[in-house]
């Protein structure tokens, strides 16, 4: 008997295993590896994923309980992405079902429904109904209905109902929220058109509106959507049902995807002829390809170098060789500008996914991909999951990004995943990056490969296209500024500059760097800071609705008229706000046209596009913002770039905070000047010797790197020591120490076992240290206290898999305590 192994989706330790269960006969052939079920589960029925079809089983047959449901036809997951997520839980200490869950669109997962119903008109039932009846019957309807009631009452015609959903006779649909979340649209079928014409003979002359609709059926004649043929002669839907009812057109619900992109042309683009460096960059690229070498390239060109290019001409011969590619872009706001690059070229086999899509929108985009009705996926992060089976290429634009971190579970980093995806399709990897993260560079330029993988092969392209220079960087001490007198906001330079501009009609990037500088409240006379009463957090002070609430709980309280602790009447906000340059940009210059973009501005669906769609439109002089400004835009007319408060971020107490500043400020400077007239940037900072800093000067990232990776190692940390974080929260402190000092002697212990030094020399051989239990940065969440141990280890030994069995080790003492553990491997943010 065949036995379905099953991932049930309740993401805890103890489940964490496959549980058998038989498959009916009524489901035989329904079941694969990757597909959705339902399962009885002691008194309850679960969502589960099917990880494995045996022969033989765990348990005696006679104890198994047979699978309820087989929740989709085709199943959702590729027996390739089943494993893929097997190679996560491992990889980030995941339970199995948390790292498939993540897989699919939110429309499969929770409690949801799947129904079908024909896809094209009914002649096919009718070939089909004298073997299956009543099914048939039921479905000549041309109603929804629900699958799994279906497959029970006609048992014997699952494989029929298989068969109609892979050929495409029968549609699924799921249904969530209430809806069934499919469009239709009532489209008219005209019959061919000599019949029209003898038709309109018959027709009275008084009919005139039927007269004029058989005419324009007639002259174009192709399927038109009633809506839409009423509106072009005037007449309405249920006078063109009369046409139906004397057999001249025939209608019917056509199911129409949801394409959030409907209402947007994307003028279509052929490739351009590559400048000499692009081609030299692109050439290994597509050799690999050809050749089904699964290598990863890191593609180093500097901003403005013309990288897009690269990725759509490799993109074009995966496509012609039959394979599929996926883009990543880094967050929403690069989407815009990326997706039309895309559209544009390849038109409607361009699938997009990223968070800003409805539910409805996003499954149907991923249908397209499931389907082979799309083979290029562009998105962001999760998008590395999506279902292709062939694919060719992966690309990663702005590879050193933090949002390719998921940072909850699973925590996984997009780029390691998509190097083991091409490893499984055999396909080629692309990161691109004018500031490469270090691992990625020490990756490709030492074959340092500690991350785990096959060293990458570097590709540098140093100029910028047709020779455009880099612009020139200016770097201001606000020291100096306020040694003179200047207070404002804006430094001379800078306001010169954007006085400059604004006569010349040309544009401006304005960057504030508001990481590390959220706007918190101080009382000036005592120095009493307002914190969350629940998280060891400033509380943020918000100008619209005058309170100040807690960014990671959600606490909320009035404004404080007087401070609390010493009722001094001198309490206020201190920080910068995007909001409070922008009033400053108006006091200062008075007629400015200045676009926004903040969280606070950006929350509205579409609202990226608009703004950008504007700025480029030149109705604005100035697009101001926060790190969204600062990547991937690509303006003709700005020539300006100004950072406020560069070194925001330069002192948080992260031993990559003067990589993220330096790559930030790079990226910024390079939205200037890419076109043909040149670009300036002016700097400011209260940190000009700082090599973060000065390194953005000479646009020199090799210099930076060569001298951050010598830290680096100094220090053991990425890419010479790789770091696991383990993080323990509760209630009570003593608790915390206690379960943190167990698990970290139960580490040290089992290290020692195996002959593993705990002392960490990046040099020697394969050592470990265990650091902490200390308090966490952020020392309590929601009124949990929180402590920490960092694992710091040399990448050639599986720390991940010791630290698992030291907590399994603890497991029941850990459970009876109600500590919560949770495991960042590979950390990004120390924050
Ligand atoms: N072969 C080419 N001939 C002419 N123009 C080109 C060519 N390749 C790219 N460009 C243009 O050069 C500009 C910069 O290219 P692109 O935006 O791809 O740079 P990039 O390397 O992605 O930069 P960034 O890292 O800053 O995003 C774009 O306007 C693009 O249209
Ligand atoms: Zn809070």
């Amino acid at each position: 008997m065949t036995v379905a192994r099953v991932i049930v989706d309740v993401p805890s330790r103890d489940t964490d295993r496959p549980f058998d269960y038989l498959i009916p006969d009524r489901l035989a052939g329904w079941v694969e590896v990757g597909s959705r079920v339902a399962v009885p589960f002691g008194p309850r029925t679960l969502q589960g994923i099917v990880t494995g079809i045996a022969e033989d089983a765990d348990v005696a047959y006679a104890k198994l309980k047979p699978l309820e449901d087989v929740l989709d036809a085709l199943p959702p997951l590729s027996p390739e992405l089943v494993e893929l997520a097997e190679w996560i839980s491992r990889r980030w200490l995941c339970p199995l079902t948390v790292a498939l869950q993540a897989m699919l669109p939110a429309a499969l997962k929770g409690r949801s429904e799947k129904y079908v119903f024909p896809a094209f008109g009914a002649e096919w039932l009718e070939e089909e109904i004298v073997r299956s009846g009543g099914l048939l019957d039921a479905l000549r309807k041309g109603k929804p209905l629900k699958l799994a009631a279906l497959l029970k009452q006609y048992p014997n015609q699952g494989l029929s109902i298989k068969r109609w959903l892979r050929e495409g006779k029968l549609e699924e649909r799921q249904r969530v929220e209430n809806q069934v979340s499919v469009k239709t649209v009532l489209t008219v079928f005209p019959q061919p058109t000599g019949e029209l014409l003898q038709a309109l003979e018959k027709v009275p002359a008084r009919a005139s509106k039927q007269r004029e609709t058989l005419r324009y059926l007639a002259e174009h004649n192709e399927a038109i959507p009633a809506v839409k043929l009423a509106e072009a002669v005037g007449t309405t839907t249920t006078a063109i049902r009369t046409l139906e009812e004397r057999g001249w057109v025939e209608i019917r619900p056509v199911t129409e995807d949801r394409d959030p992109y409907a209402d947007r042309d994307f003028p279509s683009t052929t490739p351009m002829k590559l400048t000499p460096g692009q081609a030299e960059a692109l050439t290994p690229i597509q050799s690999a390809m050809a050749n089904g070498e699964s290598r990863t390239f890191l593609l180093h060109g500097v901003t403005g170098s013309g990288k897009t290019e690269i990725y759509l001409q490799a993109i074009q011969r995966c496509l012609e060789s039959g394979r599929e590619a996926i883009v990543l872009v880094p967050e929403i706001a690069l989407t815009p500008q990326m997706v039309e690059r895309f559209k544009s070229r390849f038109g409607a086999s361009v699938a997009v996914l990223h968070s800003r899509l409805s539910h409805g929108e996003r499954y149907d985009e991923w249908r397209k991909i499931r389907e082979g009705r799309a083979r290029v996926a562009v998105g962001a992060r999760s998008a590395i999951f999506a279902p292709f089976t062939k694919i060719g290429l992966i690309v990663i634009d702005e590879e050193h990004e933090t949002s390719y971190k998921q940072e909850e579970s699973p925590k996984y980093h997009a780029r390691d995943v998509a190097v083991e995806r091409a490893r499984l399709h055999g396909a080629v990897v692309v990161l691109g990056s004018a500031t490469p993260a270090l691992e990625t560079y020490d990756s490709a330029v030492y074959g340092g490969r500690d991350q785990g993988g096959e060293a990458a092969t570097y590709i540098v392209m140093p100029d910028r296209v047709a020779n455009r220079p880099l612009p020139r960087v200016h770097i201001v001490d606000m020291r100096e500024e306020l040694k003179l007198g200047n207070r404002a906001m804006f430094s001379r330079m800078l306001a010169d500059a954007i006085r400059d501009r604004l006569a010349k009609r040309e544009q401006m990037v304005l960057l504030l760097n508001r990481r590390g500088y959220a706007t918190f409240v101080m009382c000036r006379s005592c120095g009493h800071t307002a914190a969350c009463p629940h998280c060891e957090i400033s509380l943020t002070y918000h100008r619209g609705s005058q309170n100040l609430r807690c960014h990671y709980c959600g606490y909320s309280e009035a404004e404080p008229k007087t401070c609390p602790s010493c009722e001094s009447p001198h309490i206020r906000f201190f920080g910068t706000g995007t909001q409070k340059v922008e009033e400053a940009l108006a006091a200062t210059f008075p007629g400015i046209r200045v676009i926004r973009m903040d969280v606070d501005t950006t929350t509205e669906k579409g609202s990226h596009e608009r703004w950008l769609t504007e700025f480029r439109e030149r109705r604005a002089d100035v697009l101001l913002g926060t790190q969204m400004v600062a990547k991937g835009l690509d303006f003709p007319y700005v020539t300006l770039v100004g950072v406020l408060a560069a070194d925001a971020a330069l002192r948080l107490p992260d031993f990559r905070a003067s990589e993220r500043t330096f790559q930030l400020l790079t990226q910024v400077a390079g939205r200037a000047g890419r076109h043909e007239l040149p670009g300036e940037v002016v700097i400011q900072t209260y940190d000009p010797e700082h090599e973060s800093i000065t390194s953005v000067q000479g646009h020199d990232y090799i210099g930076f790197a060569e001298r951050a990776l010598v830290l680096r190692k100094q220090l053991g940390y990425p890419p010479y020591g790789r770091l696991i974080c383990v993080t323990f929260s509760h209630e009570s402190v003593p608790m915390l120490l206690s379960v943190g000092a167990q698990f970290a002697s139960g580490l040290k212990g089992r290290a020692a076992s195996l002959g593993i030094r705990h002392d960490f020399d990046a040099a020697g051989s394969s050592a470990m240290e265990v650091l902490g239990p200390v308090s966490s940065p952020i020392a309590r969440l929601k009124d949990r206290y929180r402590f920490q141990c960092m694992v710091k280890y040399r990448g050639d030994m599986d720390a991940s898999a010791l630290v698992a069995e030291t907590l399994a080790d603890m497991g029941e003492a850990v459970k009876r305590s109600g500590v919560q553990v949770s495991v960042d491997v590979d950390p990004q943010m120390m924050l």
